[in-house]
């Protein structure tokens, strides 16, 4: 069902979808953002009522609709949920990073110090599927690294929430919950309305009207990342099981007709046997139709000559998700320079990671990876550095300081660091 190319040094290594922009998004999108900075809860609620049906009664999520919320939760599920939160927290801990001071010169002291950002937005898509797991990923990370106030929105069906939401929010440690999505919740977090206060920063995946108008107020406050439709990337030799890795190109390709899933192997059997098996799986899912244009439009199935050259298309892909489906696939892993998150052995699919690993699930999509990260305690802390010297310490170094400054035609600047010298009898 997808054609098996032949690798031969050249082919096109641009293979994952591009961020998906369509025509018209970019004015829709400014326009109601316009509509919210202009409007405020007026305007945000009329954008509610134009583009999920209704306007929500009252914004905020009430601690009473929280509590109600999580009670109804299947007890199963909460009990996973707080499985999931535990080892998301265990492995975000680990990136916490620390201040410094750097006092290794007589009367000198520099330092950086790292802190937390103040006021964080988190949008939860609610559009098509929903995502509690996406609400663990983005406010876990965002809690350990100590950020004081955590806003979620997320569209609300009916002016309701779903449960599963909520009850990943509560389980996080969310301070404040706001039944809009879309531009339009994107816009009031970053200008603040009546209702919703303005943040420094807005994480958290979206559709394209949310992506287009976390690019549009990038500037006015950070963002994360535009992440753009799923991928998987798997490199596998003749020893894979071809049921496992059609499952696994599957999972991804289920969340959106634009995602993207390629095997890379050195053995045409194997290529052949997922090829079979993932007609075989398709009609077995419920989103088939989804799984199915996503296979069909930008699934790859590429043959290479050895595993190592599996691996130099992969970097050059750097891929969201790479599975080194192999028997011994720390050997390669050094090889690996490009990817957002690496699965490593034949009993590691990528919907663990989706879940309940630990690792980040909000990772570079569509080439990015080769410059960005995975979405972690980093971007939830910002730095300032600090100087100190004394008298004595300046009096070392404003000579060769000031003629650097002169060098690059700034006397004011020499000025400043000579005038202090006890010697500076010529400086007026
Ligand atoms: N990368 C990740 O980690 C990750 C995780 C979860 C979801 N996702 C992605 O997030 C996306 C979720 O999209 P979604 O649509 O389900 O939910 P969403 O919440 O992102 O978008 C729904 C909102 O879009 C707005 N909208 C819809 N049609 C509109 C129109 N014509 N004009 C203006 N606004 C409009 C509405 O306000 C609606 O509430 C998917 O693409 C999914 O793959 C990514
Ligand atoms: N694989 C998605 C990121 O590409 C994240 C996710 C959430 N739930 C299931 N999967
Ligand atoms: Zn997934």
């Amino acid at each position: 069902m997808i054609q098996i190319l032949t690798y031969d040094g050249t082919t096109d290594a641009d293979i994952f979808q591009r961020i998906h922009s369509s025509s018209g998004l970019e004015e829709a999108v400014a326009g109601i953002i316009t509509e919210v900075r202009e409007g405020g809860d007026e305007g945000l609620l009329r954008c509610c009522a134009r583009f999920d049906g209704a306007a929500p009664s009252h914004l905020e999520v009430t601690p009473e609709e929280l509590q109600a919320a999580f009670d109804g939760v299947d007890p199963k599920f909460l009990a996973i949920l707080e499985k999931a939160a535990a080892n998301i927290t265990a492995f975000h801990s680990c990136q916490r990073r620390n201040s410094f001071i750097l006092n290794d010169q007589t009367g000198i002291v520099l330092g950086q110090k790292v802190l937390p950002l103040e006021r964080v937005g988190l949008y939860v898509p609610g559009g098509t599927a929903l995502y509690p797991s996406s609400v663990l990923m983005n406010a876990l990370p965002a809690k350990i690294a100590g950020v004081e106030e955590l806003i979620m929105v997320t569209p609300a069906k009916e002016g309701n929430i779903s449960p599963m939401i909520l009850a990943a929010a509560k389980i996080a440690g969310v301070d404040r919950i706001f039944k809009v999505g879309g531009a339009q919740a994107v816009a009031a977090l970053a200008y603040g309305t009546e209702s919703i206060p303005k943040v420094d920063k807005i994480v958290g995946p979206g559709n394209a009207y949310v992506a287009e108008a976390k690019k549009q107020v990038f500037g006015l406050v950070d963002i994360d990342m535009i992440a753009g439709p799923s991928e998987i990337l798997i490199v596998a030799d003749g020893t894979g099981n071809p049921r496992h890795l059609a499952a696994d190109m599957l999972s991804q390709a289920e969340h959106d007709k634009l995602a993207s899933a390629v095997l890379v192997t050195d053995s045409p059997q194997l290529a052949a046997g997922v090829n079979l098996e993932l007609e075989r799986q398709l009609p077995l899912l419920p989103r088939e139709d989804i799984a199915r244009h996503a296979i069909e439009h930008h699934g790859k199935i590429i043959l290479t000559a050895n595993l190592e050259t599996a691996i130099q298309l992969a970097n050059r892909m750097a891929p969201e998700h790479l599975e080194l489906c192999l028997d011994t696939p720390f050997d390669y892993l050094d090889q690996v320079r490009h990817a957002g998150s690496v699965f490593l052995g034949k009993n590691c699919p990528e919907a663990l990671g989706d879940y309940l690993a630990g690792p980040n699930h909000t990772l570079p999509t569509s080439g990015t990876a080769r410059f960005s990260s995975p979405l972690s305690v980093d971007d939830f802390v910002k730095k300032y550095q600090y100087t100190y010297y004394t008298g004595e310490a300046l009096a070392a170094v404003a000579e060769e300081a000031a003629y650097f400054a002169e060098q690059e035609g700034l006397s004011a600047h020499a000025r400043s660091l000579l005038v202090r010298l006890e010697a500076a009898v010529s400086i007026p």
